[in-house]
């Protein structure tokens, strides 16, 4: 389970042994970097129970350099897994000796985000040998196979699970896509 906030972590730690990844989200006005940024927030994830704590390993303008998180997650006795952006980020953190790295921020750093998961970027980090994560827009079981088979150790299943108003919206533009195609005489996508 990949939960956000300390005090969410604790609840859960509290009933279970299983692994929990830990991440708190902030929105700060000097940098885009919302996931984990402060040293203090790896410290109320580890005195909460987190086995793994994920961290914003992009390289933008942030309040910490994800180097220093990646110590102070090692120095608290966790485990690191490093959300990126591309194959460079992820290949920087692994060097650093990050523990995983994810996709989960690919899509989303610049430009429109896109409809399908990275599993380009999943099996690249996978062909390395790396411990990968595939996390981001994977809303099916059929993607979640997808990223096992492009060499993913784990899969991140978000807003499929935690966001019904989203889900009916996947399912209302699909539909939706068929009446548009016959309107327009050609065959659905
Ligand atoms: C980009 C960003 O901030 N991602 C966040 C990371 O913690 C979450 O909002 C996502 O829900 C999570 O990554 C899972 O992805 P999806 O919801 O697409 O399954």
């Amino acid at each position: 389970m990949r939960i956000e906030g300390a005090e969410r972590v604790a609840a859960v730690a509290a009933v279970t042994h299983k692994p929990l990844v830990g991440i708190v989200k902030r929105d700060l006005e000097d940098s885009p970097v919302r996931i984990t940024p402060y040293l203090e927030d790896v410290d109320s994830l580890a005195d909460a129970g987190a086995t793994i704590i994920a961290f914003d390993a992009t390289d933008r303008i942030r309040p910490v350099p994800a180097k220093e998180v990646l110590a102070r997650i090692h120095e608290r006795g966790c485990m690191a897994m490093a959300d990126c952006s591309t194959f460079e980020e992820g290949a920087e953190m692994v060097q650093a000796g990050c523990d995983l790295i994810a996709s989960t921020l690919s899509g989303y750093v610049d430009g429109p985000v896109p409809n399908e998961p990275d599993f380009q970027l999943v099996k690249r980090w996978s062909d390395k040998g790396w411990l990968v994560v595939a996390e981001g827009r994977i809303r099916t079981a059929q993607d979640a196979h997808e990223a096992i088979k492009a060499g993913a150790l784990a899969v991140t299943v978000g807003s499929a699970i935690t966001r019904p108003d989203d889900v009916t919206g996947w399912f209302l533009s699909a539909m939706n896509k068929v009446n548009e195609s016959a309107l327009e005489g050609r065959e659905p996508q």
